[in-house]
């Protein structure tokens, strides 16, 4: 495609340089072949301004700078002011627009996205949309899938994926759309049929700063949704209500809302509840336990109605879902004591979990998690605090220390366990600490081992290990 043509759309900025056909683009300088067009990111650990010269040498004939290069005269230079902003709009230039026959369903929030977006999808699978599907596990174009990297991918990588899925016939991409794709502009220029907020409490402040900044990064979605979906019952969504002039519907078990729950029935096999929009109502069998799938369910119900879908289909399709990887999965073993696999990283995540299985434990309620290095730290004591309140014994361990010691996280955690006098033992080595929760488990117990849910790998200093702590469980109660 020609640069003329990539440009198409992007305002302020200079060029000099030839209109040369462009066979690829790249942010990673590495990747660039023949013919390339390489974007200058300004990273936090890297900039790649200074890459710039390795990206011509690899085959780029044009760069998109922010600041002056050192390169060949020959190289065409597109300075801009924004090199995250001019990658989202000449990516979709470069992939042919796809969301011109596309729509997306944005989900955001603190918790509950990748939850939100399974049930999401099951609900236009119900109504007969063929759909796709972006977010932290893996993504889905149609009838082929891959496993993420992230929860939401760099703005060239996303459009790639979007052209994916319109070559498939896909008419729905359902994504997850995180706080840091907000801000660093991955998703920039996009239009969202749908925006969906499910909640915000605290965590990335490492990267966020302030609770502020974490919030009106999330907005950001909701300023490009055509229809707006808020959670009614959650501090910030009430916040959020009030700054969207967009279509807004509401959801809430608590609260006044457009859509609303009653009659909540929890139990380890899912939750049952009766589901109100304006006169009508209908009952809800959700295959997974817990009030805050309640709330994730309600979101994708009110997103359902505000583009006509049925309550029938949409209870169809919530009941279709029987679970979602590393979320409330149970594993029950031969002794008469439970495990859960959860994915709860945040003090609220914690939290929930917890309460909502305290509900159907008959024994203890035992606490085995730890807390991610590189990320945010305040969090910490938090997670811990959380557990402590309402575990009955917790065992604190490591998540992905990544370059971090394991035993200071673990400092950062007990500071929060240490204020409920909860009971607890650390066991920096995580399969050793499931191991030992395994050991001292009861009948009627029941074990919630949080924060890796579905990742089969843990992130240590100096390597990426096998992880796959389902696995890891079910080898452990066969022994
Ligand atoms: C804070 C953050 O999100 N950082 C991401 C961001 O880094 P960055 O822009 O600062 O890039 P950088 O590594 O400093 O490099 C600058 C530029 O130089 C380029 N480069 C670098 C080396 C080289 O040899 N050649 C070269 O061209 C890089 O490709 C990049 O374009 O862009 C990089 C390239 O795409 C990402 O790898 C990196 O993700 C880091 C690893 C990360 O961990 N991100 C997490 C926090 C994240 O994004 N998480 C959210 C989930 C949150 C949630 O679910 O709640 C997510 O959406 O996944
Ligand atoms: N609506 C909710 N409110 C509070 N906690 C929730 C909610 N939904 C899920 N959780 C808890 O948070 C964990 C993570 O859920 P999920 O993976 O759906 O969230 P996410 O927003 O995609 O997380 P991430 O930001 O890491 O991608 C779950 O395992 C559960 O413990
Ligand atoms: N999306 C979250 C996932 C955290 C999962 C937990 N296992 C960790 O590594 O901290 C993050 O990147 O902060
Ligand atoms: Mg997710």
């Amino acid at each position: 495609m020609k640069i003329s043509d990539l440009l198409k759309g992007l305002n302020d900025y200079t060029l000099s340089g030839n209109d040369y056909n462009i066979t690829n683009i790249n942010y990673n300088s590495r990747n660039v072949t023949d013919n390339g067009l390489f974007f200058c990111i300004e990273g936090f650990s890297a900039d790649g301004h200074t890459f710039a010269k390795e990206a011509v040498q690899n085959g780029a004939v044009a760069l998109v700078v922010s600041k002056d290069v050192d390169v060949d005269k020959k190289v065409t230079i597109i300075k801009v002011k924004d090199t995250r902003k001019a990658m989202a709009l000449i990516s979709a230039n470069f992939y042919g627009n796809p969301l011109n026959s596309l729509k997306v369903i944005g989900i955001t929030g603190t918790n509950g996205k990748t939850t939100s977006t399974f049930m999401m999808k099951s609900i236009l699978d119900a109504a007969g949309f063929k759909t796709g599907l972006i977010g932290t596990i893996f993504n889905v174009f149609g009838d082929q899938m891959e496993v993420a990297k992230r929860t939401t991918p760099e703005s060239m990588d996303l459009q790639r994926n979007f052209k994916k899925m319109v070559d498939e016939g896909v008419e729905y991409c359902i994504m997850e759309v995180s706080s840091h794709s907000l801000e660093l502009k991955r998703v920039y220029g996009i239009n969202f049929e749908v925006g969906i907020f499910t909640n915000l409490t605290q965590d990335h402040l490492d990267f966020h700063k302030t609770m502020e900044n974490y919030f009106n990064a999330k907005l950001k979605l909701f300023y490009t949704s055509k229809n707006a979906i808020i959670n009614l019952d959650d501090d910030y969504g009430l916040k959020l209500v009030e700054l969207i002039n967009e279509r807004k519907t509401t959801y809430a078990i608590d609260a006044m809302a457009d859509v609303m729950a009653k009659e909540i029935i929890i139990s380890d096999e899912g939750t049952k509840y009766k589901l109100y929009y304006n006169s009508d109502e209908i009952d809800i069998n959700l295959h997974m336990p817990g009030k805050f799938n309640v709330y994730n369910s309600l979101g994708c119900a009110a997103a359902a109605i505000s583009i006509g879908i049925d309550l029938e289909t949409i209870k169809l399709g919530l009941e279709n879902l029987k679970f979602v990887p590393g979320r409330s999965e149970k594993i029950n073993s031969k002794r008469g004591f439970t495990v859960i696999i959860d994915y709860a990283h945040t003090p609220d995540g914690i939290e929930n979990i917890l309460k909502s299985t305290r509900e159907y434990t008959k024994g203890k309620l035992i606490a085995l998690f730890g807390a991610g290095g590189d990320r945010d730290k305040s969090k910490r004591p938090k997670m811990g605090f959380a557990a402590g309140k309402i575990a009955d014994f917790c065992i604190i361990t490591s998540d992905n220390p990544r370059s971090e010691e394991p035993e200071k996280i673990i400092e950062d955690i007990m500071l929060g366990i240490y204020e409920t006098g909860c009971e607890y033992k650390v066991i920096v080595d995580r399969k050793d600490a499931i191991k030992y929760a395994l050991e001292i488990a009861r009948e009627g117990d029941v074990i919630v081992i949080a924060g890796k849910g579905h990742e089969t790998y843990q992130i240590l200093k100096d390597k990426t290990i096998e992880f796959d702590e389902k696995k890891i469980i079910n080898e452990l109660l066969n022994e």
